[in-house]
C-alpha cells in the first residue's frame, strides 16, 4: 500500500472517458469505476508472471494491492479493457491462445462483495472466458457408502470427455487405492485452513472428524478442459455452495435402507469399525437434511446400481447420447496483441491496428457478452466471439452490428 505519485494520479484521470480504459504505461490498462481506478497490468517488477491488479482510490488518494482471487491470466504483449455493467472489467489479450484471449476482472459482483466481507479486505476476482453453452456443474451428495463415487465413477467412464472430476482437499489419510491428485489433494490441516483464509476455496466443511473442500482451481481446471465438472460433496458443503454465486444442479443419493448402508460401508472394507460407527451417525442427519427440501433439485435412490444410474444419464439429459469428443476450438480466432476496443450495447467490436492486420487473420473481431453466464468462482460462460469479414460495408456495417 501507498501514496500515487500526483503526476501519475493526473495522468489516470485525464485519460479515462466513461468507463472505457486507455493505454496508460506500457501495458498497463486504467478502468474507472465510480471512486475507484482499476490499474491493470504494467507493473515495474518483471517477475510477476501473471497480470498484476492495483486500485486507486480516487477519494482517499490511496494506491493498494487488492487480494486477488481466482486463477490469475498470465502476462501478454497487450491488453484492452473494458468495463461491463459496473461489476466486471473485461480484459481482452492479444497475441494469446484462442482460448485465452478474454478474462473477466470482478469488482463488485456479488461473489466479489461475499469475499470482500468475510475477508475483510479489497478483493477481485479474475474469471476466465470461455466460449459457448458450457453446462452448469454437478454436486452430488449423499451419506458415506451410498455409491456416489461407484456413480460417479460410471459416468466418468462412459463420457470421459464430458465429465471432469472435482477434485477435493481433504486431511483424511489415503485409503490403499487412493492417489494424490486424483481422488484428493491429501493435506496437512494447517495447509488448508490457511488456504481457506486466502479465499482459495469455494466450500469446505468437517466431515467425519475431517477437513474437506472444494478449491476454486480444482472447479476451474476442469471448465478449462471444457468439461462438465461434477463435485462429490457433503450436505454442507452442497448448502455452501447453493448459497454461492456457483449455479449448478443438486443431486442427493439415498440408500433402499439403512441396514443396506451399512451393508455397503461394512463391505467396502476401507473404514475401522470405529469410523464405521460415526459415518452411520452421521448418515442419519445427512439422510435428513437431504431429503427435507431446500438444497436438491433431485433426489435418486440407489437401490439398482444400473437402474440408479440410468436414472441419473436421463435426468442429466444422457439418455441415448453417445460419448462425444470436446467441442471443436478449431474455428477459434487469433487476436492481434495491439488493438482497439469500443463497446456497442453487449458487443465489444476488437479493432485491429493497421500495422497488424497483416498478421491477423481478420481485421474486425466481435465478442458478443449479452448471454454471459456463471463468473468467480469458476469459469464465465456464454460469450461469443467471431471475426467479421473485412470492412467492406464501411462504417455503416460495422453499425449494424
Ligand atoms: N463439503 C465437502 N465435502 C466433501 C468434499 N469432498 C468430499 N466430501 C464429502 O466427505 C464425505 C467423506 O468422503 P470420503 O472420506 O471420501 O468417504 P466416502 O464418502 O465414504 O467415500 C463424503 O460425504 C463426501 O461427499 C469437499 O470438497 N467438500
Ligand atoms: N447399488 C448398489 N448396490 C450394491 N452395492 C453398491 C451399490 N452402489 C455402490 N455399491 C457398493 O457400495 C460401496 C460404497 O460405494 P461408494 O461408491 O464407495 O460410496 P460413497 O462414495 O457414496 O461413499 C462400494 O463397495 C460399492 O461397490
Amino acid at each position: 500500500m501507498g501514496e500515487a505519485p500526483a503526476l501519475f494520479v493526473e495522468d489516470l484521470l485525464s485519460e479515462n472517458t466513461n468507463g472505457f480504459a486507455l493505454k496508460s504505461k506500457g501495458s498497463q490498462t486504467t478502468t474507472i469505476v465510480s471512486d475507484k481506478t482499476y490499474l491493470i497490468g504494467g507493473t515495474d517488477d518483471e517477475s510477476t508472471s501473471t497480470i498484476e491488479v492495483q486500485i486507486f482510490n480516487r477519494s482517499t488518494g490511496q494506491l493498494i494491492v487488492p487480494k486477488v482471487l481466482g486463477t490469475k491470466p498470465k502476462q501478454c504483449k497487450g491488453h484492452s479493457a473494458v468495463l461491463l455493467n459496473e461489476d466486471r472489467i473485461l480484459i481482452v489479450k492479444g497475441d494469446s491462445s484462442p482460448d485465452d484471449c478474454t478474462w473477466f476482472l470482478e469488482v463488485d459482483t456479488k461473489f466479489v462483495r461475499q469475499q470482500r466481507e468475510s475477508l475483510e479486505t479489497e478483493v477481485v476476482a479474475w474469471s476466465k472466458g470461455i466460449r459457448g453453452e458450457a453446462e452448469k456443474p454437478i454436486v452430488i451428495s449423499g451419506p458415506s457408502g451410498v455409491g456416489k463415487g461407484t456413480l460417479i465413477a460410471k459416468l466418468m467412464k462412459e463420457f470421459p470427455s464430458m465429465f471432469g472430476f472435482s477434485v477435493s482437499h481433504t486431511t483424511r489419510a489415503p485409503r490403499e487405492k487412493e492417489k494424490d491428485g486424483v481422488h484428493y489433494h491429501f493435506t496437512d490441516r494447517s495447509v488448508m485452513e490457511k488456504a481457506i483464509k486466502d479465499g482459495k476455496f469455494l466450500e469446505f466443511a468437517a466431515v467425519h472428524g475431517n477437513l474437506y473442500g472444494t478449491s476454486i482451481e480444482a472447479v476451474e481446471v476442469v471448465a478449462d478442459e471444457g468439461k462438465r465438472c461434477i463435485l462429490d460433496i457433503d450436505v454442507q458443503g452442497a448448502r455452501s455452495v447453493r448459497a454461492s454465486t456457483l449455479e449448478a444442479i443438486f443431486i442427493f443419493i439415498c440408500p433402499p435402507s439403512f441396514d443396506e448402508l451399512e451393508k455397503r460401508l461394512r463391505e467396502r472394507g476401507t473404514e475401522t469399525e470405529e469410523q464405521i460407527q460415526k459415518r452411520l451417525r452421521n448418515a442419519k442427519t445427512e439422510l435428513e437434511q437431504g431429503q427435507s427440501g431446500g438444497i436438491f433439485d433431485h433426489i435418486l435412490v440407489n437401490n439398482d446400481l444400473e437402474a440408479c444410474y440410468e436414472s441419473l444419464k436421463k435426468l442429466l439429459g444422457l439418455e441415448g447420447i453417445v460419448s462425444t469428443t470436446p467441442k471443436s476450438l478449431s474455428e477459434l480466432v487469433d487476436l492481434p496483441a495491439v488493438h482497439s476496443v469500443s463497446k456497442i450495447d453487449q458487443k465489444i467490436l476488437i479493432i485491429c491496428r493497421p500495422a497488424e492486420v497483416d498478421k491477423a487473420s481478420k481485421q474486425l473481431f466481435v465478442l458478443d457478452v449479452s448471454a454471459l453466464k456463471g463468473g468467480a468462482p469458476g469459469r464465465t460462460r456464454g460469450l461469443n466471439l467471431y471475426a467479421v469479414d473485412t470492412f467492406a460495408n464501411g462504417v455503416d456495417g460495422m453499425k449494424q452490428l
